[in-house]
């Protein structure tokens, strides 16, 4: 078999929309806002009329009717250019320059490609708004199915023995997500015993806390804290997932970090920019643990999302560890609003 599978199509799409380039659904040519040249937008509108596509966060941040619920579909006006479309995607600018007039958003046709598209933006951590046309797909452009959807099919890569400062005995597993996803890494410290509940921690990528020390989130040290517990334990396992930001990308995370400063908290911030508070998929650790031969654990954790995950994706949770570490003066926000807002535990 020599055509593209729809896991190999995928990958495509996500490489072409982070390129610039559109791509074909179900009779749509759409392209990423963020990423589409002024040339590559005269040329679509030049072939049809443009439609733009945002999450319907976005539109109710900029007040706009979300007649297809999770997404909205815009009628760009004649005049509108790339900095147009541009500012209606990107909050950056919300308070500085307020949007001018009332959004058109559309009812009838068929949102079905459209949120497609978004959902592949998100999952090319571009900002979730796309640009397009009702057209055929040209020559060349890749064609992606609209009823896909981005299952994380996880392949082990490879293996070895990392001799850790807190645990000698310790190795690295990755793991490679199909569809032109992420790689996980899951961490075997010390010698973990099967036969009972294993100490385990779900790590979220946080380059600005795990690698910069910033004291602006607790992952740094909550990830430190749980190394230490497993060595102490004689065994565990850490899951470093790559769902920075709580999936949404540093770019993205960034884009939340500079609304943070403009006065909004955390979950505001990423339903501004057209995310959900959590993008990520808590399925992606409990299928890890399986693959490792993992079926029960004591998760190290205060978020009652990833308690709820391991139970409805079969893997028992003998106990929950709490991780209350790395409170800062500039942290104590953040971390008061997931417990007020996301329901995190005490
Ligand atoms: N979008 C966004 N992501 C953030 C922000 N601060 C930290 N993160 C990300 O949030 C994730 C933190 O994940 P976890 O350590 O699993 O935290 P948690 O979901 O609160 O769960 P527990 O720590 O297990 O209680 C990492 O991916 C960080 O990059 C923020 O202000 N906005
Ligand atoms: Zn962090």
């Amino acid at each position: 078999m020599l055509s593209p599978t729809p896991s190999e199509i995928l990958a495509r799409a996500r490489a072409d929309l982070r390129t610039g380039l559109p791509v074909a659904i179900g009779g749509v040519l759409l392209a990423s806002v963020e990423t589409v040249s002024t040339e590559r937008l005269a040329a679509m509108r030049a072939a049809g009329e443009l439609i733009l596509t945002i999450s319907g966060r976005r539109a109710e941040t900029l007040k706009a009717r979300a007649y297809d619920g999770d997404v909205a579909r815009v009628a760009v006006p004649e005049e509108a250019d790339a900095a147009w479309l541009r500012a209606v995607a990107d909050p950056a600018n919300d308070l500085r320059s307020p949007m001018k007039g009332p959004l058109r958003t559309l009812r009838d046709g068929d949102p079905v490609p459209w949120r497609a598209g978004v959902t592949l933006a998100k999952a090319a951590h571009l900002l979730p708004a796309v640009v397009g046309i009702v057209a055929p797909p040209p020559p060349g452009i890749t064609q992606v199915p609209p009823d896909v959807t981005l299952t994380a099919t996880m392949t082990e890569v490879a293996a070895a023995r990392v001799p850790l400062a807190i645990e000698r005995a310790s190795r690295v597993h990755v793991f490679r997500e199909g569809s032109g996803g992420e790689e996980h890494y899951a961490v075997e410290i010390g010698r973990v015993d099967r036969s009972a509940p294993v100490l385990v921690r779900l790590h979220s990528a946080c380059f600005t806390g795990d690698v910069l020390g910033s004291v602006k989130c607790d992952c740094g040290p909550q990830l430190h804290a749980a190394m230490d517990a497993m060595a102490a334990a004689g065994g565990g396992v850490l899951l470093y997932l790559n769902q920075e930001g709580r999936g949404i990308g540093l770019a993205n995370k960034m884009r939340a970090y500079d609304l943070q400063d403009q006065g909004f908290d955390t979950v505001e911030a990423n339903h501004r920019l057209g995310f959900e508070d959590d993008e990520r998929d808590f399925r992606l650790g409990a299928g890890l643990l399986k693959r490792m031969g993992i079926g029960s654990v004591r998760l190290m954790t205060n978020n009652p999302r990833k308690l709820a995950m391991m139970m409805a994706q079969d893997v028992d949770v003998a106990e929950r560890v709490p991780l209350h570490v790395g409170r800062t003066p500039e942290n104590a926000g953040y971390l008061d609003v997931k417990r007020a807002k996301s329901g995190h535990l005490e």
